[in-house]
């Protein structure tokens, strides 16, 4: 067993993609020994070069940048007091989590470029605000801050924007960012996907990863039925926010009669059921609607020499999440990113760990810590800054800083 669990602690698996990653980072997050031995981040050494920068190591280059922009993930707020994820691992502070906005926005104000646009990740306001009856409340305190940014708010929709309101309700709200603001273009319809142009040469563009969904979509709906269908074929637990996995059989089980009471055991369960731990209600996925049209606006992109950046609220590549964060048709989504010549980084929320990975192509995977779980005397947003053949994230808080240089087949 001890040389079974050396073996997974060896670097190679710890190695950002491994198979391993996600329960080496988990046994280093548990047992202080492991961190003892590891060091406070034992990933640093695999990502030095992504993190290096042209000029100092921590400052965005010298020559000014073309445009920057802001970025805030998970802010989740509720005025209710502070609570835990649901293993119990974390601390979320509801109540607070609205003052780390407010330190974002002021602090996006008073920098010396003022930022395009902020990029707001989804899961702005948390579903426990619903038993409470102040999703309505809570959605204006969150705006209001927002309101204090200095650049529009581009918002993408999470788990728990539906967990508040109907799809419906969101598409006549404020959190309907295609709706306003020129030279936004939406596909018609109910799916929340759009695309802009900051600055020439550039496009972003907003995915919806709960079209194909159990939340959100109406019970009689075809995207409904879909989804229903694909998760009755992957999670056969009677509560499908728990993710699939046969536990009976499971020899680890004999440690631990129920894996959610022991992230622990639920790590385990993630190199034992790999990446089916997606498979849950809390996640979702695109529909073949929205494959096609993200399809069409990457040929565009590619034709006009354009540099994109996608966004939505989760994660596309196993690399950069924990697999229970994962889109349901995450590797669909690659295989379309990785046919266009245009893009150089995908933005996601939704794991409050973060991640990060570049793959073989040379795109980058970014997920941002969430602000719900980051403690009162810390910080997590950052802001972009975009250059001709690199972007450098400004982290602040849980967020590194971090250098993305676009592909060779980008730079030419
Ligand atoms: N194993 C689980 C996990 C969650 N739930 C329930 O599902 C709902 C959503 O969970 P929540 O943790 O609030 O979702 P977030 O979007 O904040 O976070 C996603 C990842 O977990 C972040 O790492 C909620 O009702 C949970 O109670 C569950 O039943 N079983």
């Amino acid at each position: 067993m001890l040389l079974g669990a050396g073996r997974l602690l060896c670097s190679d698996r710890r190695r950002p993609g491994s198979a391993h990653e996600a329960f080496f980072r988990e046994v280093w997050r548990e047992l202080p020994a492991v961190r003892r031995v590891f060091g406070n981040s034992p990933w640093r050494g695999h990502r030095r070069s992504a993190r290096r920068t042209p000029g100092s190591a921590m400052e965005p280059c010298a020559e000014p940048p073309l445009f920057t922009f802001g970025v805030i993930a998970d802010v989740q707020y509720a005025d209710i007091d502070d609570g835990a994820n649901y293993t119990r691992t974390r601390a979320r502070y509801y109540r607070n989590s609205v003052r780390l906005l407010r330190r974002a926005c002021r602090a996006w104000s008073e920098e010396d470029v003022r930022p395009r646009f902020v990029l707001q990740l989804g899961d702005v306001i948390d579903g426990h605000n619903v038993k409470h009856g102040a999703s309505e409340r809570a959605l204006e305190t969150v705006l209001r801050e927002l309101d204090g940014c200095p650049a529009e708010v581009h918002h993408v929709w999470g788990n728990h924007e539906f967990y508040n309101f109907s799809r419906d309700a969101l598409l006549a709200s404020a959190l309907n960012s295609a709706r306003l603001g020129d030279g936004r273009l939406a596909r018609p319809g109910d799916m929340y996907v759009y695309h802009f142009s900051p600055a020439p040469c550039f496009r972003l563009v907003v995915l919806d990863a709960y079209d194909v969904s159990i939340i959100g979509r109406d019970e009689t709906s075809e995207k409904y039925e879909e989804a229903a269908s694909i998760m009755k074929e992957h999670n056969s637990n009677p509560d499908l926010n728990h993710p699939p996995g046969n536990h009976d059989n499971c020899p680890l089980m004999s440690f631990s009669q129920c894996r959610h009471n022991c992230s622990f055991f639920f790590s385990v369960h993630t190199v034992t059921h790999g990446l089916e731990q997606r498979f849950v209600k809390f996640n979702g996925g695109f529909s073949q609607d929205q494959l096609q049209w993200l399809d069409e606006v990457l040929s565009l992109a590619d034709t006009n020499q354009e540099k994109v950046i996608v966004v939505s609220h989760l994660p596309v590549h196993p690399s950069s999440t924990d697999p229970i964060c994962l889109a349901w048709n995450h590797s669909t989504v690659l295989s379309i990113l990785h046919s266009h010549s245009c893009v150089v980084c995908f933005i996601a929320g939704h794991d409050h760990d973060g991640g990060y990975h570049q793959d073989e192509l040379g795109l980058h995977y970014l997920t941002l810590e969430g602000v719900i779980e980051t403690p009162p005397h810390s910080d997590a947003y950052g802001t972009v800054y975009v250059y001709k053949d690199h972007m450098f994230l400004k982290g602040r808080g849980r967020i590194e800083d971090r250098v993305l240089r676009y592909p060779d087949h980008v730079n030419g």
